[in-house]
């Protein structure tokens, strides 16, 4: 069983400001969603959590270890230096998908996220402590993405052929298992999930595969946070690339036994 803590980090009422008093230039606005997730990972990070930047207005942690006075701690320390504030709204579940429609709905209780009145919500439940296989992480990686794509095609091309496989992958693992899928750059998937066997992470590479002929490996790891679950979960990827396997599970309840 997993008891995965979710947090929604929600940039209040960014809409209007992104136009107000004119719409902003279009690289400040980047700039600043970027430093913003960089600030947050960092932090988050630091405390053995994942953030992932989603929609960059919107974003998604795994915040297992994390408390409420920590994340009290990060939204004062974005307040004091960004023109915008945030809202975090926090939840657990077994499954990754329902700790965060729990953690959503702390913040849409209290008001639109376009609602000027709306600001720094901090809301929710927190874990108050953590158990060694609490989360389960999948690193999923394009087999031989620099040799089938990047040196081979222009990067826009490559670029279709990634975001097709993460497309396929997301919603098969959102409706399959209430998995939770982010894209985290070069031909990096990793996906939140709830407690899975192997077979599903079979099922779901050669769902991918035969859904848009991309071909993926993936390690899979488990911990009490998601630092500790993700990178059991690289050196699986690694036991993958050095047999040739499409699958490799580390630190799953069943393989510790
Ligand atoms: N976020 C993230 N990106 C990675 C990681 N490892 C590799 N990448 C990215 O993925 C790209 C491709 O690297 P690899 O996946 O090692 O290359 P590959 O050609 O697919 O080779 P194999 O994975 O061994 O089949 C790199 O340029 C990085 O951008 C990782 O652990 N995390």
């Amino acid at each position: 069983m997993t008891t995965t803590q979710v947090t929604l980090v929600q940039i209040d009422n960014y809409g209007p400001w992104t136009v107000t008093p004119e719409p902003r230039r279009e690289m400040d606005l980047q700039t600043l969603q970027s430093r913003l997730f960089a600030d947050i990972a960092e932090f988050l990070g630091h405390r053995d959590g994942y953030a992932f930047f989603t929609r960059f207005d919107n974003m998604i942690a795994v915040t297992n270890g994390v408390d409420g006075d920590a994340h009290a701690t990060l939204q004062e320390s974005i307040g004091n230096r960004y023109p915008v504030t945030i809202s975090l709204g926090t939840a657990v579940s077994d499954r990754p998908v329902d700790a965060l429609e729990a953690a959503n709905r702390e913040l849409q209780h209290e008001g639109s996220a376009q609602d000027a009145g709306r600001t720094e919500v901090l809301a929710g439940e927190y874990l108050t402590e953590t158990a060694p296989t609490d989360v389960q992480i999948a690193h999923f990686d394009v087999v031989n993405a620099t040799g089938k794509y990047t040196d081979r095609l222009n990067e826009f091309d490559t670029f279709i052929n990634i975001e097709q496989a993460y497309a396929s992958l997301m919603r098969y693992l959102r409706e399959a298992h209430g998995a939770l899928s982010f894209f985290v750059g070069g031909d990096n998937i990793i996906a939140v999930c709830p407690d899975l066997p192997e077979s599903a992470f079979t099922e779901a590479v050669d769902h991918v595969g035969g859904d848009v002929d991309v071909e993926l490996q993936v390690g899979v790891g488990r911990g009490a946070t998601a630092h500790e679950a993700g990178f059991a979960a690289k050196h699986a990827l690694e036991d993958c690339r050095h047999d040739g396997t499409s699958v490799e599970m580390i630190g799953t309840p069943a393989a510790s036994d």
